[in-house]
């Protein structure tokens, strides 16, 4: 039988928005490989604790606060492995790395090293994710004046956009998303488009977002680069990771007008829902940009908005 290890590891921002890889020493398994540092967790300790002190016996860091992020397993020849990957914003002291071969500070956008351990691969992938998905809603506030906002929205920052529009005709759709797909390529920013594959494919779209109805009867993953859905519970939550989907929204977290009368789930059991998962969630219901931080601390990825995107108070 397989060795079953829990590990933790963390992703360890600077202020620059750059992040730390560390290549594996001579005589390890996979060595000149990868990592993000970390190891394993030791009998009756927790993957937070177990990475507070990887970090300061590998790095002689001190870490203030660990967010949880990702969770993963993957089979290696030497063992099963359950990596608890951690976001690691606050710490202190000069690195002195004593297990590693080479550091190296990393783009989210486009990390250089590699080749990087096989287990890894969706975690960058998870990285470069943006933060903030923008929900489009035209059919309240009329194509040309969400146009008006998307172009604001992109020259302040956003980068990832979802169009979502129930109820528009499909000709205006297809005119609508492909408009959206050429103004967020200006920007490098990626879309989005809610429910329909085909039509995503057909405007240039990056992917597809699948509504809880899609995601139940879906058989395969669509062949899109980004295929993430909207959940509501820990089963759909779970049915999109077994469908291999980059990423998840979740909610409402807080009442909204999008679904009045929606009973909200709060931060506690938005976090407990979302525990252990193996893809990035993102916070969804009545938030805004001042509730980032309680979100990544809850384990978010980040925050999936409609008016929060838009509103320019
Ligand atoms: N630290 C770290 N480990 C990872 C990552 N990805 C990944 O698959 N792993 C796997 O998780 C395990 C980490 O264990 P480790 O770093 O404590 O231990 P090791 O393999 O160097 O062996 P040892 O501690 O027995 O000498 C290894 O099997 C490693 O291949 C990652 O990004 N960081």
């Amino acid at each position: 039988m397989t060795k079953r290890v829990e590990v933790a590891a963390g992703v360890i921002f600077r202020r620059d928005g750059r992040f730390l890889l560390g290549q594996r020493a001579p005589d390890t398994f996979y060595a000149g490989y990868w990592e993000f540092p970390g190891g394993k967790v030791e009998p009756g300790e927790s993957p937070p604790d177990a990475l507070v002190r990887e970090l300061d016996e590998e790095l002689g860091i001190r870490v203030q606060a660990v967010r949880p992020w990702i969770t993963r397993e993957h089979l290696y020849e030497h063992a099963h492995v359950r990596l608890h990957f951690f976001e690691v914003a606050d710490w202190e002291g000069e690195l002195h790395d004593h297990v590693h071969s080479a550091l190296s500070w990393e783009r989210v956008e486009a990390p250089e090293v590699g080749p990087m351990l096989p287990a890894n691969g969706p975690i960058l992938k998870a990285l470069r994710l943006p933060r903030w998905m923008g929900i489009t809603h035209a059919v309240d506030i009329g194509v040309a004046r969400q146009l008006e906002l998307l172009d604001a929205a992109l020259a302040g920052g956003l980068r990832l956009i979802q169009v979502r529009e129930p109820g528009m005709a499909v000709s205006e759709l297809r005119a609508f998303a492909a408009e959206i797909v050429t103004r967020a390529r200006a920007f490098g920013a990626s879309v989005v488009v809610n429910g329909n594959a085909a039509l995503a494919a057909e405007t240039g779209a990056d992917g597809v977002h699948l509504s809880a109805a899609q995601l139940a009867v879906l058989g395969a993953r669509p062949a899109l680069e980004w295929v993430g859905a909207s959940c509501h519970t820990r089963a759909e939550l779970e049915r999109a990771a077994d469908l291999g989907v980059d990423y998840a929204v979740l909610g409402s977290v807080q009442p909204t007008a999008t679904h009045p009368g929606q009973a909200a789930l709060g931060w506690e059991r938005f976090a407990e829902l979302i525990r252990g998962l193996p893809m990035p969630v993102l916070a969804l219901g009545g938030l805004v940009r001042a509730d980032m931080a309680r979100a990544r601390a809850a384990g978010a990825h980040g925050i999936a908005a409609i008016r929060g995107s838009w509103d320019q108070s």
